[in-house]
């Protein structure tokens, strides 16, 4: 994407940012309100940019048909994500896959599939009421999977799992992102470190930092260890870098 520029009436939540992806996990962190959402939606095709490119997969995301092109292959799990509570799971994810134009044959399979890998087989014939925040969540990462798309966004999808599903959704993100390109946006630094291959921290609409869980981990190597692990404490150097540089190149 190149100049990309969202605006939400006055507020500009993105400015002229320009990015690339590539298969792998990135992970988007940054404070609340920095963008990270702004930026997914625009990338899932459900808001559109105030100005800018975007091009996904060979496609320009500007014209109709080829944003029809990009859904697709597009796996997307919003921050809020809307769900028919009468439904079983099966039926929901099966909805979806009908949603995203999957071929009849294989869709059960497909359905059957992702379902157990995010570990809820045993429960896919429940129904979504039935089950605990951190289950659905899981549910909106098997819809968001079950066409095996080539794009996979994921808005918070840890918000609300346990430790022990957080460890088991963090080895399938690793899994996810050696064929696909995986964009998770999260608040939680241990995220980035065990599961994401890169790492873009957004910092009011702009792009504070990019580079690597090693090398954001590098950033803070000599910190003191009671004020947080070494990536936490780079996130905060980068953050601070980021404002700092910012406010000396408005006053110059
Ligand atoms: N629908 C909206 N109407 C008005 N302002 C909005 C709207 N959505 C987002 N904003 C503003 O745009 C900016 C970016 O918000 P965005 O949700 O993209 O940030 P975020 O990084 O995802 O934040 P968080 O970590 O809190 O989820 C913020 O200033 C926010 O207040």
């Amino acid at each position: 994407m190149s100049g990309l520029t969202v605006r939400h009436r006055r507020t500009t939540a993105l400015d002229a940012v320009d990015l690339d992806f590539g298969p792998g996990v990135h992970g988007l962190l940054g404070p609340n309100g920095a963008g990270k959402t702004s930026l997914i939606r625009v990338l899932a095709t459900v808001a559109e940019p105030a100005r800018g490119r975007v091009e996904m997969l060979g496609n320009d995301l500007r014209r109709h048909r080829e944003r029809g092109a990009v859904r697709r292959e597009l796996g997307y799990l919003p921050q809020d994500f809307g769900y028919y509570p009468g439904f079983t799971v099966r039926e929901f994810v099966a909805y979806v896959a009908w949603l995203k134009e999957l071929p009849a044959a294989g869709a059960p399979a497909s359905v059957e599939r992702a379902v157990a890998r995010v570990g809820l087989a045993d429960r896919i014939d429940a129904k979504v009421r039935t089950l605990s925040g951190g289950m659905i969540r899981r549910v909106g990462i098997a819809q968001a999977i079950v066409n095996d798309p080539r794009v996979l966004l994921l808005d918070e999808p840890t918000a609300g799992l346990d430790p022990e599903q957080r460890v088991e959704f963090r080895a399938l993100l690793r899994e996810l992102g050696e064929e696909a390109t995986v964009i998770v946006s999260t608040h939680l630094v241990e995220d980035v470190a065990a599961a994401c291959t890169g790492v873009t921290l957004i910092e009011a609409g702009r792009v504070a930092y990019r580079g690597t869980p090693e090398t954001l981990a590098a950033l803070g190597a000599d910190g003191h260890e009671s004020d947080g692990n070494a990536i936490e404490r780079g996130y905060t150097t980068a953050l601070r870098g980021h404002r700092s540089a910012t406010v000396t190149g408005a006053t110059r």
